[in-house]
């Protein structure tokens, strides 16, 4: 079980980021920088147990987050929760919020976040590992402050998949899981929600210093093998 802390040990360097990327959404130029993989030593991370190592999984819609936090869970031992996952099985239980939430995602908007961190909250405290990986959250800069209020915690790092539009429509039309979102006029919305209120969510962690960002084009594990640096880090400290 993990204990709430109000403050991590520092996992990722403050100092000025080593590389600098640049990256390009609709014609808007963003300065987005990927930070210098520490250490453990000069990360200085806490050998303590309890506390939780949280990484958020961030991206647009079809950018590859899930298939790259399966692979992660599997290599690191990280417990996924996936925001949206979360959503979908309260609409198919049809609980207290169920309606609302399924009127949401049909229309692309963003769930308020009272309901998604309580629900984010609930699987933290359910579970034995200390280690979690929040796939899909924070999308918004109000889902960011509630996670930060509700939890009292903030992530370790964050990994941000950066993909194309044109690929992550392509990938959405063809993942054919049944979802009411993957249709191109619910894609549409989605991408315009990502660009408005995602983008500034991935420009705070760039200014923070804790955000990874990984290029989401390639084969799956062309991919994880940008991602597996990342959580070595991590695992050399156990
Ligand atoms: N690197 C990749 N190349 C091509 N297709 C991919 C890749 N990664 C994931 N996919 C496929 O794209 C779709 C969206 O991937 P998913 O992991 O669900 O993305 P997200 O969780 O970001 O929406 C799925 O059908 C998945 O199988
Ligand atoms: N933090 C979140 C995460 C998802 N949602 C809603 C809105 C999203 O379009 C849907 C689906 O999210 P999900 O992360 O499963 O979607 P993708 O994996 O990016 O395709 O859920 C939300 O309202 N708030
Ligand atoms: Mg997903």
């Amino acid at each position: 079980m993990w204990r709430r802390v109000t403050s991590l040990s520092p996992f990722i360097s403050s100092s000025k980021p080593s590389i600098r990327n640049q990256a390009s959404y609709g014609g808007k130029i963003w300065e987005l920088f990927t930070t210098e993989i520490l250490t453990p030593a000069k990360a200085g991370i806490s050998s303590d147990e309890k506390t939780p190592f949280i990484t958020f999984v961030v991206g647009g819609p079809g950018s590859g987050k899930g298939t790259q936090c399966a692979k992660i869970v599997e290599t690191f031992g990280f417990t996924h929760i996936s925001a949206g996952e979360l959503l979908r099985r309260e609409i198919s239980c049809n609980s207290e919020h169920g309606s609302m939430i399924l009127d949401s995602i049909r229309e692309g908007k963003i769930v308020p976040s009272e309901v998604t961190v309580k629900l984010i909250e609930k699987e933290m405290e359910s579970s034995k590992n200390n280690k979690f990986l929040i796939d899909g959250f924070p999308r918004t800069e109000e889902n960011r402050i509630a996670f930060e209020r509700v939890i009292g915690a903030e992530p370790n790092f964050v990994l941000f998949f950066h993909c194309p539009e044109e690929e992550m429509v392509k990938r959405l039309l063809s993942r054919n899981e049944g979802r009411v979102d993957d249709n191109i006029d619910t894609i549409k919305k989605r991408l315009e929600v990502f660009t408005a209120l995602h983008l500034p969510v991935i420009k705070y962690y760039s200014e923070k210093g804790k955000l990874y960002k990984i290029n989401a084009v390639g084969t799956v594990d062309e991919i994880f093998e940008q991602v597996r640096p990342v959580f070595a880090v991590c695992e050399a400290t156990k």
